[in-house]
């Protein structure tokens, strides 16, 4: 399984510094970005997904440097990106939109049409390959939006606030969803929820103003918050801890 190893990594908008000098190792497995509205995540993920090169600092994908336009390209066929919002024609049908990813991720033609069929199962959707993307329901398109990031087999996939706008339910079929996913590729996954964190285990990566603050598994973010403060639970007190603290557990 690939891991994608960020280097003294920075990233600006308009010279403002968003992604502060982050080094850090992601992967194999899940690890999820987790952080306060603003800490840099979908910065970061966009960065990873090579949208917008970064400032300074380097980054690679299993030992390979994005240094080149070569290493770029072959980068961007292991990667599988969901942005927060994404765009999709609401008259294609799920099998057409996802079909059209298979397409870009340069699928062999012969090979496509049962690929996105054995996608579109992995996401539980197979029923729904014929209904028009207009038609689904909230959760339904974001399952069909990890179908879509999921096509070609990458063996890093990176999900922007995927849970946002699912109810629990759907949250609980994601979870599964993401669970599976990563026992093929390393997904990495941004939240502002500490549940999510929870319940898809695997490393956590707690972020604030572009610096990763604490990277460790669940429970050693849980053991964190042993002590009394603010949180209802061990792991919401670590985490609050852990941006309280940012100064002393700062790596
Ligand atoms: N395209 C952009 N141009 C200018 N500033 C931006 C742009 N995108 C993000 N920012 C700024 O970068 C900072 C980090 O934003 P980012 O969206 O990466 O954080 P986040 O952790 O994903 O937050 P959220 O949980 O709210 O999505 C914010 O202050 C934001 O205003």
């Amino acid at each position: 399984m690939d891991m994608i190893e960020a280097c003294d990594l920075r990233q600006s908008y308009r010279g403002r510094v968003i992604i502060d000098g982050l080094s850090v190792r992601l992967g194999p497995g899940i690890v999820s970005l987790l952080g306060p509205n603003g800490a840099g995540k979908t910065t970061l993920l966009r960065t990873l997904a090579t949208i917008k090169p970064p400032t300074s600092g380097t980054f690679s994908v299993d030992g390979h440097v994005i240094d080149s336009p070569a290493a770029l390209q072959q980068a961007r066929h292991r990667i599988g990106y969901l942005p927060q919002a994404f765009g999709y024609d609401p008259s294609l049908t799920v099998q057409d939109f996802v079909h059209y990813a298979a397409w870009i991720r340069g699928v062999p033609r012969q090979q496509r049409s049962s690929h996105v069929a054995s996608v579109l199962d992995d996401v539980r959707l197979a029923e729904h390959a014929k209904t028009k993307m207009r038609k689904l329901s909230g959760g339904m398109i974001r399952r069909a939006g990890i179908a879509w990031a999921l096509v070609g087999e990458p063996a890093v996939v990176l999900l922007d606030e995927p849970t946002v706008g699912l109810d629990p339910q759907q949250r609980v079929a994601f979870r599964e969803i993401v669970s599976r996913c990563g026992q093929q590729a390393t997904v990495v996954l941004s939240t502002h929820l500490v549940d999510d964190v929870d319940a898809l285990g695997g490393d956590v990566v707690v972020m604030n103003e572009g610096r990763a603050l604490f990277h460790g598994t669940k429970d050693e973010l849980a053991a964190l918050g042993d002590a009394p403060s603010t949180g209802a639970t061990p792991l919401e007190r670590g985490y609050i801890r852990v941006l309280e603290n940012a100064e002393a557990t700062a790596i």
